[in-house]
């Protein structure tokens, strides 16, 4: 199926364009800038042949592409991996005229990210998502990252890329647990910013999670334009960037406990589902807008529920949220459809009736 490329523009000190579209590999040169002869093209294990192409597609233009072949999904986003490509940097003598290239899904972007923004205390990075919840949330906005042992990306650094190059293409190979996992983060700008985005996954379940779908590609754009709104307004997260925020203080939590071996979407379902109920609780959020948090994730086929009795662990990990301030936990929360607000320092009572209320329904 052709796709009308689709242009987005981010805002900020160095704006840059978001491409969405099929076939698009050929724009990465353009995206690259003109003064960079040299790339590193950092792609997870599963896409190699995919990083290969992009290597040789650069090659064939005349730049020197070299690649750095990570590990697979959250594996990639160590020290180890990190140290691993700025040896890969060094070995090539890469200097600030150079430039890197993340072929891959949110894991592989964040650490190419992280790559770009420390070499040489930054150099341009291009971001090439294979994922959807990489098209739509990950490569944009300039957020770039490592884990360490005790939580989740607290390490890295703001660190906006040159270029997005969301080729829908790449979806075609992408496992449809994967898809459902990205379109979490869709789903989370429908109910922060965008309500037609849930009309349209109620209108047609089937159609959204089809990635041949005008309405996938619809849903795609519609999140990018939220993302991209929202990081072109607050890149550093000082106020209003909190709202993309919404549903990860208990799914970063979820994640931690459960040593990544859920997907970050999956884990951002639920975490959506905790803070409605905890919305609900706290008497800022109605009975059918909650309830539709549930209803909408539950009807893609994501969890909404979190078995396993692990308050303590995750009330721990949720200490160490971002967005905390000194021992005050700090929520993203609804007010209603597309009014996201704060809640700070909730009852503890309250957060773990919230938990109790999504473990058992
Ligand atoms: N920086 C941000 O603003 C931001 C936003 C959202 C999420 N994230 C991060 O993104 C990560 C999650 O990203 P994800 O959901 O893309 O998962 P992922 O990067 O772990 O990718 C999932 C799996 O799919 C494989 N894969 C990637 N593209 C494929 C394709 N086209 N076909 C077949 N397999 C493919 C990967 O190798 C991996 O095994 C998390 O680490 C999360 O913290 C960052
Ligand atoms: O772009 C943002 O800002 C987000 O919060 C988007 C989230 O979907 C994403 O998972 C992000 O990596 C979380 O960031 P963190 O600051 O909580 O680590
Ligand atoms: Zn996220």
């Amino acid at each position: 199926m052709t796709t009308e490329t689709v242009r987005i523009t981010v805002e900020g000190d160095a704006p840059y364009d978001v491409l969405i579209g099929r076939g698009l590999l050929g724009e990465l040169r353009g995206l690259l800038g003109p003064k960079v002869a040299k790339v590193l093209v950092v792609h997870p294990r599963a896409l190699r042949s995919t990083g290969e192409a992009v290597r040789d597609d650069l090659t064939a233009q005349g730049l020197e592409a070299i690649l750095a072949e990570v590990p697979d999904g959250e594996e990639a986003k160590t020290a180890e991996v990190a140290a691993f490509c700025w040896t890969v940097l060094g070995q090539s003598d890469f200097t600030r005229s150079d430039a890197v290239v993340g072929v891959g899904g949110g894991a592989v972007t964040d650490l190419a990210g992280f790559v770009a923004a420390t070499w040489l205390r930054g150099v341009r990075v291009v971001q090439v998502p294979t994922t959807l919840l990489a098209m739509v949330d990950a490569a944009v906005g300039g957020k770039t990252g490592i884990n360490t042992a005790e939580g989740k990306n607290l390490v890295g650094s703001f660190h906006p890329p040159a270029g997005v190059l969301c080729d829908l293409d790449a979806l075609d190979t992408l496992p449809p647990h994967d898809l459902r996992a990205g379109l979490a983060e869709v789903v989370k700008c429908g109910f922060i910013a965008d309500e037609r985005i849930l009309e349209l996954v109620e209108a047609d379940v089937e159609a959204a999670t089809d990635p041949h779908s005008p309405v996938l590609a619809e849903l795609v754009e519609r999140a990018v334009r939220v993302k991209a709104r929202v990081v072109g307004e607050d890149l550093k997260e000082s106020d209003l960037r909190e709202i993309l925020n919404y549903g990860h203080t208990f799914a970063h939590a979820v994640e931690l406990v459960e040593r990544y071996q859920w997907r970050h979407g999956a884990a951002v379902s639920v975490g959506l589902c905790y803070v409605a109920e905890l919305a609900r609780m706290a008497g800022r959020l109605s009975d059918a807008d909650a309830d539709r948090h549930r209803d909408v994730l539950q009807s893609l086929g994501l969890p909404t529920t979190y078995r396993g009795d692990r308050w303590p662990q995750l009330l721990d990990a949720m200490k160490r949220d971002k967005k905390s301030r000194g021992a005050l936990l700090r929520f993203v929360v609804l007010d209603g459809i597309g009014r996201p607000s704060r809640l700070e320092g909730p009852d503890p009572a309250m957060l773990q009736a919230a938990y109790s209320e999504i473990s058992s329904s």
